[in-house]
């Protein structure tokens, strides 16, 4: 039996070129209604991704014992493993902005070796391209706003964002009953100010709407020239909601594995403010006699509140920023 599936509509931007005003438009509308959308002509190749892929394929598929090396309990604790976010799901960290160092430093353990590896080139690059793409994206934001928005707020408020990378591993079960899709990665927000997403042809990405429903948010097609580059997902997250005063979403999102022994890769770059920056709405953003939606936090006193106390664990899922400075549930927002 087939389930009809609804996914959702969201604009495809050229990131290579500056935003037209109806682009501008589609983007603002986008971030406000789903915090979702897409991008394309972002520079990664296909061939840059398949090489991704396979050097992700070698990792997870070493041996567990090997895997905690960098595991939880280890002082690097760049790997975590199954059953921590959920039983189908493990990941490996990378750290910018010296994602060549991070990255070796893993294979340092995992592989014995400690020649520069060329996954460790490529996710350099793969970091330095990630970190760039952002602050286009956040520059785009911005505009989309209005005149001047990028001028007065893109230099004070986000010239030291960072990012880091995960390269997630997602194993479907060996059988799966009719209709049955079990979590590969639970309901969440992200902690970020924006999220980018490439995800395989797989599939499984989900965002919730405005109205409670799961949509899905389909990879797009696979295009028939080899040199074409893949579109990569974008998504708002927490940070971002609030130092907007919600003019920007940060959706819940999941993912389901619908494929039965099918693995799913996919690689995320999570930006966002620098620790010690207090994320507060600017004036401008929350109107005259605008209600402040967010009492001022200090960034990392929010990354620390998702945290789990058990060193390891993997970051709370189901917790946001509106439980940790919200001042009051916003109508047409509220949590379903
Ligand atoms: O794997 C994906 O497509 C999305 C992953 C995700 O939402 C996350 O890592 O925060
Ligand atoms: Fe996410």
């Amino acid at each position: 039996m087939s389930v009809s599936k609804a996914s959702v509509e969201l604009p495809i931007l050229d990131i290579s070129q500056p935003l037209p005003p109806s682009s501008l438009s589609s983007l603002a509308d986008a971030c406000k209604n789903w915090g979702f959308f897409h991008i394309k002509n972002h520079g990664i190749s296909k061939d840059t991704y398949n090489k991704l892929h396979s050097f992700s394929n070698e990792i997870f598929s070493l041996p567990s014992e090997t895997k905690l090396k960098i595991g939880p309990l280890s002082s690097l604790n760049t790997y975590t493993p199954h059953f921590i976010a959920s039983p189908f799901f493990e990941t490996l960290r990378v750290s910018g902005p010296n994602f060549l160092a991070s990255a070796q430093s893993s294979a340092d353990f995992l592989f014995n070796q400690k020649s520069p590896h060329q996954f460790s080139e490529i996710l350099q690059e793969y970091g330095e391209k990630m970190t760039e793409l952002s602050r286009k994206i956040i520059k785009n934001i911005l505009l989309s706003f209005g005149e001047g928005f990028e001028k007065t707020f893109h230099e004070p408020h986000f010239k030291n964002c960072h990012g880091y990378l995960r390269i997630n591993n997602y194993s479907a079960p060996e059988t799966l009953g009719d209709g049955e899709e079990p979590e590969g990665l639970g309901m969440h927000t992200d902690m970020s100010c924006v999220t980018i997403v490439y995800q395989d042809q797989t599939g499984g990405l989900q965002v919730k709407s405005n109205e409670g429903k799961w949509v899905d948010i389909d990879p797009c097609e696979e295009s028939e020239s080899k040199s074409e580059s893949e579109t990569l997902v974008v998504n708002i997250g927490d940070l971002l909601q609030a130092w907007s005063n919600d003019r920007l979403r940060s959706s819940e999102h999941r993912v389901v594995l619908r494929r039965p022994a099918i693995n799913r890769f996919s690689i995320a770059f999570f930006w966002g403010f620098e620790d010690e920056k207090v994320v507060s709405a600017p004036e401008e953003l929350v109107g005259d006699g605008g209600e402040r939606l967010y009492t001022p936090f200090v960034c990392s006193d929010y990354l620390k509140f998702r945290e789990n106390d058990e060193r390891g664990k993997f970051e709370k899922v189901g917790f946001t920023v509106r439980d940790f400075a919200g001042n009051r549930i916003k109508k047409g927002f509220e949590q379903k």
